[in-house]
């Protein structure tokens, strides 16, 4: 995987399911949600999403499916009840008899266990008398619901042929990372794959990695990812020889732009739609390798850095033309969140009416879907997407 826009041949989707029936008003926040989305409509636009993505030759492959393959293997099995259970959270005992329950299950009722979560009241019966059940609410989680593992682009990025795992920053989805990591590890189809960078490194999240060109990866910096994190993440792809300049672009912390995703995204070679707002301001410190170490310079601003990067004359900017209040409005609504399909391709949510008017203007072909549910969880194709083979430009 070398760009943002190669023609894509195979990507991970997460098909919402029960996960979704778990959000309450009462939780929503917690779990990064925005509202509670009517989970049989958000189904519908999922799968209308992918059948958008196989009717342009995708393979689309699903995480649920994956992961009760892996959990086949006796290893992934274990490794899922480990990180599944948490003892500071349940107790000892309790924790023991929630190991033996998952471990009891077949693949498929593990896999759903992990990801929709367990309340008190859905324990073995067997506990009924632990202090820690009898004081929680029924309704509490013993497992967190991961509702967020529908935006499979942030737990994992594939730079090159290696498949880097993310450390999550918010609590809500350190799960994710678990669950991602073990099916790279133990599904069939991964085993020759290989790793960069760790998930036990510092925080960096694959909505922040864009790949802008062969060799230029753009990592922002913000709500999400750490300094820390795209210093170890540049480390990693210079060792590894996939990239020989790393972008940290910082953005702002706050919701909106929790990823440099949600503020611009590549749509062709060599242009990108971003939010209007930060088009002027936004900046990149470059690191490149030098003798052992990274040598960074800047900042500068990032459309100049990104160009010099990427051995081009610009990078070019769609035109959006957007007044200020609509392109707030669909920032919000993830219009700048597109993922391409092939150069000049790009799937958008629908709902963006006036930025995806605008890409058709210069040229690109805009493959629209609905995401009034799916949207609730603050996310759009890119982030719904974690491309795995994309073709060389
Ligand atoms: N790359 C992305 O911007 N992903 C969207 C993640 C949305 C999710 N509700 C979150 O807050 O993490």
């Amino acid at each position: 995987m070398q760009s943002e826009v190669g023609p894509l041949h195979t990507v991970l989707l997460h098909r919402p399911g029960n996960e979704l029936k778990r959000l309450t008003p009462r939780n929503n926040d917690q779990l990064l949600f925005d509202a509670i989305p009517w989970v049989d409509r958000a189904q519908e636009e999922h799968d209308a999403f992918a059948e958008t993505l196989r009717g342009r030759g995708v393979e689309v492959l699903l995480l649920h499916e994956l992961l009760a393959e892996a959990l086949a293997d006796p290893r992934a099995r274990a490794s899922a009840v480990h990180s599944g259970v948490d003892e500071l959270k349940v107790g000892g005992d309790l924790a023991d008899t929630l190991r033996s329950h998952l471990s009891s299950a077949d693949a498929e009722t593990l896999a759903e266990m992990l990801i929709a979560g367990m309340t008190f009241e859905e324990l073995p019966a067997a506990e009924g008398s632990s202090l820690v059940r009898r004081m929680h609410h029924p309704h509490d989680f013993a497992i967190a619901p991961l509702p967020n593992l529908l935006f499979t682009r942030d737990s994992s990025a594939w730079v090159g042929d290696r498949v880097a795992i993310a450390a999550l920053a918010m609590p809500a989805r350190r799960r994710e990372s678990a669950l991602t990591d073990l099916v790279y590890a133990y599904h069939p189809r991964f085993s020759h794959c290989s790793r960069a960078y760790g998930a036990h490194s510092a925080p960096v999240e694959g909505g922040d990695v864009l790949l802008l060109s062969p060799g230029v990866v753009a990592i922002g910096v913000g709500e999400r990812t750490t300094p820390a994190g795209a210093e170890s993440f540049a480390r990693s792809v210079f060792a590894d020889d996939l990239a020989h300049t790393v972008l940290a672009v910082p953005i702002t912390q706050q919701r909106a732009s929790m990823h440099l995703d949600t503020v611009c995204t590549m749509v062709d070679r060599d242009a990108v739609v971003m939010y209007p707002a930060i088009q002027d301001s936004l900046t990149a410190y470059a690191m490149r390798p030098d003798d052992g170490g990274i040598r960074v310079t800047g900042p500068s601003p990032f459309l100049e850095a990104a160009a010099e990067a990427m051995d081009i004359d610009h990078l070019r900017v769609i035109d959006t033309g957007l007044d200020p209040v609509t392109a707030e409005r669909e920032q919000w609504e993830d219009g700048n969140n597109t993922l391409a399909v092939a150069p000049g391709v790009v799937v958008a949510y629908e709902r963006n009416a006036e930025t995806n008017a605008r890409l058709e203007e210069a040229g690109i072909e805009v493959l629209r879907i609905s995401g009034s549910e799916l949207g609730s969880g603050r996310g759009g194709p890119r982030c719904m997407s974690c491309p795995i083979i994309r073709e060389v430009l």
